[in-house]
């Protein structure tokens, strides 16, 4: 395989009329790694990767695959294998959607049943996908984006719906995919789903990102520290830097590097700010990203 391919998302921004779906987003997804693309529901996670995928065009800012956008790629089956929304005809076999799918790119068919045997249908090749339970479709989803042998996936919610054994095999999957070079993005709004499958993550909330970086600096992210929130967050931030305390704003309030909230509470009275909620944020990678994304803190 050559080399690998980023995924570049740059000052992106999306909005339908008046609703701001993505806001000035930045970041990049490596080669050789899975990445979550994170965020609770509405979060922006589907508009990002359909603006990726040449689907919706940008309010502004760019989205790339190593600076070329989906639409200028010579052979964009050979480079990206997406799948949002995928839809199946309940009449086809899996064989015959694959074929279908493979002759519209213009991908050779003997894929056809390599694909299959990559992610394990291929005893299921002759049976009509209206009778596939949800994980099957979930393979035959993946199956299809593997079609052109791309050296990027974006796979929106790929783990949803999967029983035990099933999570287990795309974990695996997953990180053999990585493990050729090829960049693998997968979107979800579990952190859960998703912890034992990625390298790394992109956290957005409201479609701005709020964190990016290795799960493990999630992880020492969530050192005993307090979140407190105001009706008023401009002069909550100045009281905070009036007493010198760090913090990064997130959905629920400023989550402070501090681990006393009685020190927090002091800062804020000192500072005349009508304060709504304050407590200490539990340290672990749950609690780190529900402070992260959700309306409230915990
Ligand atoms: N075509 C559209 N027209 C108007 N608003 C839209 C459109 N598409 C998305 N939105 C809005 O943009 C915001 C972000 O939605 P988006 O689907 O990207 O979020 P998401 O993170 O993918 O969530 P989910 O996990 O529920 O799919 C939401 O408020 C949504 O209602």
């Amino acid at each position: 395989m050559s080399d690998g391919i980023p995924i570049e998302i740059t000052g992106l921004t999306k909005h339908f009329g008046s609703v701001k779906a993505v806001e000035d987003l930045t970041f990049t997804v490596r080669p050789g790694v899975v990445t979550g693309f994170l965020g609770p529901n509405g979060a922006g996670k589907t508009t990002t990767l359909r603006v990726l995928l040449g689907l919706e065009h940008p309010t502004s800012g760019t989205a790339s695959f190593g600076g070329t956008a989906y639409r200028d790629l010579p052979r964009p089956v050979d480079t990206v294998g997406a799948a949002l929304d995928a839809a199946f005809h309940p009449g086809r076999t899996a064989r015959n959607h694959l074929r279908v799918v493979a002759t519209a790119g213009g991908i050779r068919s003997s894929r056809v049943d390599t694909v299959l045997e990559q992610v394990g249908m291929a005893e299921f090749a002759s049976r009509r996908v209206g009778g596939f339970s949800l994980g099957m479709r979930q393979r035959l989803a993946l199956a299809t984006t593997l079609l052109g042998d791309p050296r990027v996936l974006v796979l929106d919610e790929p783990i949803n719906g999967l029983d035990p054994e099933g999570i287990k095999w795309i974990r695996g999957f997953l990180q053999s995919l990585a493990q050729e070079g090829r960049t693998v993005l997968v979107s979800s709004h579990l952190l859960s789903e998703v912890q034992q499958s990625v390298d790394e993550v992109v956290i957005i909330s409201r479609g701005r990102l709020v964190h990016n970086g290795t799960l493990t600096s999630l992880e020492l992210d969530s050192s005993p520290r307090t979140i407190i929130d105001s009706p008023d967050r401009d002069r909550l931030a100045a009281a905070l830097d009036q007493a010198g305390l760090e913090y990064t704003e997130g959905r629920g309030g400023f989550i402070v590097s501090e681990p006393d909230p009685g020190v927090v509470g002091h800062a804020a009275f000192i500072g005349g700010v009508e304060v709504s909620s304050l407590h200490r944020l539990k340290s672990g990678l749950e609690e780190s990203f529900l402070a992260l994304v959700s309306e409230g803190g915990e």
